[in-house]
């Protein structure tokens, strides 16, 4: 039984695409990146989850535990970092997650103190005195305070500078090792290459992928960049190439396949310069997403 499934979630806003037969599963102890452009539907399915917003149709569970039926018990299980934090303006920081860990029935003050070392925070400032990123911080140490068996992280890393960002990306390790699994929703890729063993793909509402990071940069798709003398007779249409970009006699392709194949193709062809690379994870994610 994996911590999360989902099994043909569906979200509409009245009528609307939120998201459209979703279906995955997060195995524990795995790092588990969720990524897609904006309005892919990453919040919706996170906020269906927990049980902020039903399922139009489909089911799901957490930790084996209904998602509608057993939010309450659900959410003592998990922590939860949203997109944007708001909070009670002038509370100061420490009271605000003392408050919190309260309604977790968790109280180690220690705890606390420690996180907000780590993320370099001044427990004792009021929210409405602390910049973006620091609210941000605060939003991980009340996420990670009661020792959370999951995370559930939407768009984690906004406002924190990459000094910051690698120290949480630390912490967050830290907290795996421990046995947390890590739902990490981002569309920065570099990060959740960074981070996560496997990574689902959202787009307009559907799922389009979920693959282990190492197979999405390790698989057989390699970067082409062709300088020609001549336009004609350039039948690129093989089986294989995957996109292609032209600019003049440039050609960008995104190859997938054996190159001996792509070599013999372009035989026939006067070509001028040749360059074959690995793609970047962006280079391989425009192709699913276009
Ligand atoms: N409350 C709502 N009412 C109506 N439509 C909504 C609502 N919330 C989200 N949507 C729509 O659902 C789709 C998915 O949005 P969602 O916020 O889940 O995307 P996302 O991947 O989290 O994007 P972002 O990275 O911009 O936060 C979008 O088309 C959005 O317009």
């Amino acid at each position: 039984m994996g911590v999360v499934e989902l099994k043909s979630v569906t979200k509409n806003y009245q009528g609307n695409r939120g998201i459209t037969d979703v279906t995955f599963t997060i195995n524990e102890g795995e790092v588990f990146g969720f990524i897609g452009p904006n309005g892919a539907g990453k919040s919706t399915t996170i906020r269906t989850l927990l049980n902020f917003i039903h399922p139009t149709s489909g089911s799901a569970t957490i930790f084996g535990k209904d998602i509608v039926k057993e939010s309450k018990e659900i959410k003592k299980l998990v922590g939860y970092l949203p997109s944007e934090v708001h909070y009670y303006d002038d509370m100061k920081a420490i009271d605000l997650l003392k408050y919190s860990a309260g309604l977790h029935n968790y109280h180690n003050d220690k705890r606390i103190h420690e996180l907000a070392n780590k993320l370099q925070l001044d427990l004792n400032k009021k929210i409405e005195d602390l910049s973006f990123g620091n609210r941000k911080k605060v939003g991980i140490i009340q996420a990670l305070l009661h020792e959370p068996k999951l995370l559930i992280l939407d768009e984690p890393t906004g406002g924190l500078d990459p000094l910051m960002q690698n120290i949480f990306f630390d912490l967050l390790k830290e907290e795996n090792k421990k046995g947390v699994t890590i739902f990490f929703s981002s569309h920065i890729l570099s990060e959740v290459q960074k981070l996560c063993d496997r990574v689902a793909i959202i787009k307009e509402g559907e799922l389009i992928k979920v693959e282990k990071v190492e197979t999405l940069t390790q698989n057989n798709i390699k970067k082409v960049s062709l300088l020609l003398t001549k336009e004609a007779n350039l039948g690129l249409n093989m089986e294989g190439i995957l996109s292609k970009e032209k600019n003049g006699d440039d050609y960008q392709l995104l190859f997938n396949g054996e190159i001996s194949s792509l070599l013999t193709m372009l035989a026939p062809l006067e070509v001028k310069d040749i360059l074959i690379e690995e793609p970047t994870l962006d280079e391989i994610f425009m192709h699913y997403y276009k």
